[in-house]
Order: structure tokens, then sequence, then C-alpha cells
């Protein structure tokens, strides 16, 4: 679903923020990625969503070579993977309902189908009933949702999360993370980057350590190779 082979990105000053990355995630898993500050957590989802390309590598992303996708095909790319942030940039001064709303009119879907999808994904994140609340009159936690709710309304088959539970506490933090875990079980890819070692612990899922732009704990360097290997 998403795999990396001897990913090096560097930023145009000059500094290198991935080094010879490779990993392969499979459809239905659900991964953290773990890291300190400036790991180059961010920097990854930046590649896996064709934000960024790589100074050299290999990236495919749901069969599709991201190095050599063409233009015009990063919109399909970009609606097939939900991305949630950890200030889950939301407008503020639209409604709930408008935020989660957004990239289907982006799409020109026909305004019946708007309202039951968002409803839908409102419900599934457990805020059925506060379309027309603004987000500043939700709880941080609950506007985190709102953000995921967004997120998932294309029914994108990957979801990459940037520390989504950076500013909650434990318990909040522990019912987003269920919420990504829930949308794992119907078999959506997730990606969650996180410093939250209490997570990675009660979940208990594969995680991929990055240190200083390198994969500290991938012993497989080249998936391709594993792949061919298993055969
Ligand atoms: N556009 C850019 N130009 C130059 N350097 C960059 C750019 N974006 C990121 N970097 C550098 O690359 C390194 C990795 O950054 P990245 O944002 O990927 O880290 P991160 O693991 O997501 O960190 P954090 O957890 O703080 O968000 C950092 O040293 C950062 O300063």
């Amino acid at each position: 679903m998403i795999k990396l082979s001897h990913v090096t990105k560097r930023y145009p000053n000059g500094h290198e923020a991935l080094h010879d990355v490779s990993f392969d995630i499979k459809p239905g898993e659900m991964v953290f990625v773990a890291g300190h500050s400036g790991a180059g957590k961010s920097t990854l989802f930046k590649l896996i969503t064709r934000i960024e390309k790589p100074t050299s590598g290999q990236i495919l992303v749901d069969q599709q070579n991201l190095v050599r996708l063409p233009e015009r095909k990063i919109p399909a790319l970009r609606r097939d993977i939900g991305v949630i942030f950890q200030d889950h940039k939301l407008l503020m001064d639209r409604s709930v309902f408008d935020n989660v709303a957004l990239p289907l009119i982006v799409i020109g879907m026909p305004h019946d189908e708007i309202q039951k999808r968002v409803r839908a994904a409102l419900g599934k994140v457990g805020l059925a009933g506060k379309e027309k609340q603004l987000p500043i009159t939700l709880s941080g936690g609950e506007q985190q949702r709102v953000g995921i709710a967004r997120a998932v309304i294309n029914r994108p088959n990957i979801l990459l999360a940037d520390e989504p539970t950076g500013n909650l506490d434990d318990a909040l933090s522990d019912e987003i993370i269920d919420i990504f875990a829930d949308f794992n079980q119907v078999g959506v890819t997730v990606v969650i980057a996180t410093h939250d070692s209490r997570q990675i612990e009660r979940l208990g899922s594969r995680t991929l350590h990055l240190a200083h732009g390198q994969l500290i704990n991938e012993p497989v360097s080249n998936p391709t190779e594993t792949m061919l290997e298993n055969q």
C-alpha cells in the first residue's frame, strides 16, 4: 500500500531530512511512526502525499509510482489519503458541517449526498448532532474529531495522522487513537506519527522508529528483495 525503497530527501538548503529509508506498509495495516522532533516524520508524510518529491529512491502508494506521477493525477491520489493534523486546521468561522463537507463541496458532490455523508462521518467520530456548532465552541478532543471526520469524508483507503493526540490528555488521546483503530478494523490503512509511547505500548502495533532521518528498527533495507525472497 505504501512502499518506500531507499528514499532520501534533501531540502534545497542542503538539509537531509530522510536518509535511505525503506519500508513496506501492507493494505489494512495500522502503523506508528515514532521519532524525536525533527526526525523526519512530517517530511515522510509530505512525500507520501506528493507535497514533496524524494531526492532519490522510489515511493509507491496504492500501486502508483509517486516519482513519476503526472501532476494531473495528484488530486486523485490526495482524495485517497485522509490527512489529520495535530492542530486540526479547521476553519474557525465555519460550522462543523461546513468543515467536514469541504472536500465534497470541492469536487461538486450534490447537496443531498453531502448531507448524508457528513452525518455518517460525524456519527462515526461521536459528534452526531453537532453539525451547526462552530469549532471554537468544541473541546480540543472534539475539534480533533471534526478533523478526522473531514479526513474520512472521501472514504480514503489510507489515513495519515501527524501527532493527532499532541495536545490531549491521556483519556482523550485513547479515545482519538481508538477512532483510528475502528477505521483500521474496517480495512483502512492507518499511519500515525506520534511522540506518545503510551499509545504505542497500548496498541502494540508495528512501529517505525525514525532518528535523524534514518529508520532504526526495520531490519529489511529493501522490501522488494524481501518480497521476492518470500515467493
Ligand atoms: N522545507 C524545509 N526546508 C529545509 N529543512 C526542512 C524543511 N522541512 C523540514 N526541514 C528539516 O528537516 C528535518 C525533519 O523535519 P520534519 O518536519 O520532517 O520532522 P518531524 O519529525 O516531523 O518533527 P516534528 O515532530 O517536530 O514535527 C528538520 O531538521 C527540519 O528542520
